[in-house]
This record gives structure tokens, C-alpha cells and sequence, in this order.
């Protein structure tokens, strides 16, 4: 491995659902580290769990047991593994609440160091968000614990926003873990504004976007035909959209959602900026599911996921694809690479 890639500290991966497939993607895109010239990270994890599930599958995986400042080191010849205080057990498809305290704390850990310098960007592995719920987990899902841990380590405020980007579309959803019945209500000006505006600005600071254009979805079919299938195009979006252009930013709308995602529509803006977690999800997972990142704008540290979930039904048999997570460690190392630079 070519040692001029290592000009940031290692990125740190968070294991995810220890019952899920992030063990096995994580070991995968351990094993292509050189014939993808993959940047250096190491997984905050049970080692006994990565040695389990690497057993099970039938794969040779030689683990460091090491910390964040060492990782690089280890990286080209052993999968370096933080190790957790909490113990993760290898119960593929079958997850458990007794696993919550583990899991949770590898994604606090990967965040503090990613805060610390310690980690160049936290890269976390998909969690079941039911199990952790069970086991008392307060937060919808990691965009939400993420902002909590970044206002609790400043002491300002944070407002994390979840972008999908594929090679061919990003997508941000304003409403995010929320139940579709809640939509309307939960669509406000002053939302949509403050989502809208960190998009512009990410898309600028963080993607290298000179003067982005953000593409508008409307709530209702047609973006509401003139009112007639739905006022919150009207009344909300359309203020929201001249608020956002009031400050300089490129947005226009709200566009029917169901035409705006064909292959020339998507030449015509950098982001498309949604109402509800399907309608910015459901397009950009259809073009490119083994490709697209989840990344979360808004933090001042750089997180990056693979866009798939833990996929328990396949979970322990070998045939996950790590595409979606080499796809965020490669992003994450870009943002930071250019976040150094810039
Ligand atoms: N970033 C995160 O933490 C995310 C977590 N989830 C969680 O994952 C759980 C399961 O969600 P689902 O809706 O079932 O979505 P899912 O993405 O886990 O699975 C959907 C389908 O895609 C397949 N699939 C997913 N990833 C794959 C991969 N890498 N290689 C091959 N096939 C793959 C699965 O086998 C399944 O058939 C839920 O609890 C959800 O909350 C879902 C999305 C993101
Ligand atoms: N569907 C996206 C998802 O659930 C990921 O959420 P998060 O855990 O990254 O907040």
C-alpha cells in the first residue's frame, strides 16, 4: 500500500448490528484493501466477534488488537480492531437487545474520535434500530444520536441532515425517521429552510460545489396541481423555496416528485432536497443500491454508511456485498482529504 494515501489518520468503523452483515462487509472490504488501494481505518468491535463470523465463513482474518493511533500501522497486515468494553456475541440473523450497549458504544466511540482528530471520519455499519429501542436507545437512528453527541461534545448546537448520494443523484430527505401520517404536520417553512440551507452549504464546503442548484420536491401528486391535490406546495414549500433564494441559494420548485428523478431531469441540479424518508430514498437506491452513500450533513466531523440496512436474512452466509460500505469508506476518506485541504 502506497504509504503517501495515509496523509489523515485512519477512519474509524463503527460494527453496526453485531447480528447483522456489518461484520462480514467490514471483514470483505478488509480483504480488497490492496487491490482497492482502500485508505487505512480500523473497526471499534469485539475481535472475538470479527474472528467468529471470519471462521464461520470459512475466511482467514488476521486482527491487531490496537488503538486509533496505531491502527495505520497494523492496517496492511492484520484488520485492526479497537476493542469495545462491551462484548458483541456473533448471532447471525438473530439479533438481541443484549448486544445494544456494545453497539451503541462503537458508534459513540467512532464520533469522540472522529471529534478528537484521533479518526479522520466515522464510517458506521448499519444498525437494526428495534433492538436498541428495546434495549432503551432513545434516538430514531444514528443521524439523531449523532447531532446529540456532536451538542454534547460542543456544547452548541447541531442539526444533523441525512443525504443519500449516488454517483448519479443525491438526495436529501428534510422529514427523516418519521411516520408517513406525521409528514404534513411535521413540514414547516423554518424547516425546510434550515435543511435546505445546510445542504447548499455542505454541498459547497464539503463536495466542492461552487453555487449548487437544489432541486425542490413537492409533498402532494403534481407538487398539489395548483392546490387542488394538496395546499403544503403552496403554502409551505413554495415560501420555503423563496426563503432559500432570498438567501442566495439556487433552489427552485417544488416539482412534481414522480418526474423529477428521470435520467434528463437529473442534469438540471447537484441535490434534490425531499419531504418525506421514501420519496429521497426509494429513487437513488433504485439507480445505484450497491453504490450509494449515506452521508450526514451538518455535523462538524465527516460520517459516512453504506445506504443498505442489516440485512439479517442473508446475514452469516457469505454473499453480502460490500460495495455500499467501500463506497462510504472512499467518500469519507475524499470529504476529509478535501476538509484538510481546503
Ligand atoms: N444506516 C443504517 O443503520 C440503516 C439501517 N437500516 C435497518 O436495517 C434493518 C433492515 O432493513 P431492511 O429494510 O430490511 O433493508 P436492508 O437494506 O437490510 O435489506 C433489504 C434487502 O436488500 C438486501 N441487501 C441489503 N444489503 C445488502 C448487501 N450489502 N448485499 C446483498 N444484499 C443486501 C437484503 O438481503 C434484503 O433482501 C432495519 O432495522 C433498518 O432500520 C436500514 C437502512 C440503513
Ligand atoms: N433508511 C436510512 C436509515 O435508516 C439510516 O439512518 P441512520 O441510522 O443513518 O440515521
Amino acid at each position: 500500500m502506497a504509504s503517501g494515501r495515509h496523509t489523515v489518520p485512519p477512519l474509524a468503523v463503527s460494527i453496526g448490528e453485531p447480528a447483522g452483515i456489518g461484520p462480514e462487509i467490514v471483514i470483505a472490504a478488509w480483504l480488497s484493501r490492496a487491490r482497492l488501494s482502500l485508505p487505512s481505518l480500523y473497526v471499534l468491535g469485539d475481535p472475538a466477534l470479527l474472528s467468529a463470523r471470519a471462521e464461520r465463513l470459512g475466511l482467514r482474518l488476521p486482527i491487531a488488537e490496537t488503538s486509533p493511533d496505531d491502527a495505520t500501522r497494523h492496517f496492511p497486515d492484520a484488520l485492526p480492531v479497537v476493542p469495545l468494553e462491551n462484548r458483541l456475541e456473533d448471532t447471525p440473523g438473530l439479533p438481541s437487545a443484549a448486544n445494544a450497549a456494545g453497539t451503541i458504544e462503537a458508534i459513540r466511540r467512532g464520533a469522540e474520535d472522529a471529534m478528537a482528530g484521533l479518526a479522520a471520519a466515522l464510517v458506521t455499519c448499519p444498525i437494526a434500530k428495534k433492538p436498541l429501542y428495546d434495549a432503551g436507545f432513545s434516538f430514531p437512528g444514528h443521524t439523531e444520536y449523532l447531532g446529540a453527541l456532536a451538542e454534547e461534545a460542543t456544547g452548541g448546537d447541531a442539526f444533523p441532515v441525512m443525504m443519500l448520494a449516488g454517483p448519479d443523484l443525491r438526495t436529501v430527505p428534510v422529514t427523516v425517521h418519521q411516520a408517513l401520517a406525521g409528514v404534513p404536520a411535521a413540514l414547516d417553512k423554518e424547516l425546510i429552510v434550515k435543511v435546505g440551507a445546510i445542504l447548499a452549504r455542505d454541498l459547497e464546503t464539503r463536495f466542492g460545489i461552487a453555487a449548487p442548484r437544489i432541486a425542490v420536491a413537492g409533498l402532494n401528486p403534481h407538487a398539489g396541481e395548483g392546490g387542488a391535490m394538496g395546499r403544503e406546495d403552496i403554502d409551505v414549500i413554495a415560501p420555503a423555496i423563496a426563503a432559500l433564494r432570498d438567501q442566495g441559494i439556487d433552489a427552485f420548485g417544488p416539482l412534481p416528485a414522480d418526474t423529477m428523478f428521470h435520467t434528463a431531469a437529473r442534469g438540471n441540479y447537484d441535490a434534490a432536497l425531499c419531504m418525506y424518508h421514501d420519496q429521497a430514498l426509494i429513487p437513488v437506491k433504485t439507480l445505484a443500491f450497491d453504490d450509494t452513500v449515506n452521508v450526514t450533513l451538518g455535523l462538524p466531523f465527516i460520517r459516512t454508511s453504506p445506504d443498505h440496512g442489516t440485512a439479517f436474512d442473508i446475514a452469516g452466509k457469505g454473499i453480502a456485498r460490500p460495495d455500499s460500505l467501500i463506497a462510504a469508506i472512499r467518500l469519507a476518506h475524499a470529504l476529509a482529504l478535501r476538509v484538510r485541504s481546503s
